[in-house]
């Protein structure tokens, strides 16, 4: 069994899918801003440099330092079709990564500015 994961994931699985979902989807719903990272990452270093700029309460989940850090990235790929750190949700609703953030701080999202979506979200 553990073969047949590492084959599709590369690791062996430390908690199940659904328990790693769960987890995922606690941590979502727990936070104002949530962004999976890792720590050595610099799409993610420039996010939570944007984030830090616009004074917004989040919070990181390291994946590369967690023991599930691994499963809670295939339970995010799972969720939002989305592998790559970081993983960023304002207000429970996905963002995507790093340019996605950037892209919203310039555009705003579903006619709302960055501004308005923090607030709402709880995170300024
Ligand atoms: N276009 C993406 C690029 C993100 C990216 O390439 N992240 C790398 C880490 S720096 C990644 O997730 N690599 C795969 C992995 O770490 O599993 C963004 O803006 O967020």
């Amino acid at each position: 069994m553990s073969f047949i994961f590492r084959r599709l994931f590369g690791t062996t699985p430390t908690v199940t899918m659904e328990a790693a979902q769960k987890k995922a989807q606690q941590l979502i719903d727990d936070n104002a801003v949530m962004v999976f990272s890792k720590s050595y990452c610099p799409y993610c270093n420039n996010t939570k440099r944007i984030l830090n700029g616009l004074d917004a309460k989040f919070t990181t989940y390291e994946l590369n330092q967690e023991a599930d850090g691994d499963d809670i990235q295939n339970a995010l790929h799972q969720m939002t079709g989305q592998r790559t750190v970081p993983n960023i949700f304002i207000g429970r609703v996905h963002i995507g990564g790093n340019s996605d953030l950037e892209n919203v701080v310039k555009n705003g999202k579903d006619g709302k500015s960055i501004t308005e979506l923090l607030t709402e979200a709880g995170a300024l």
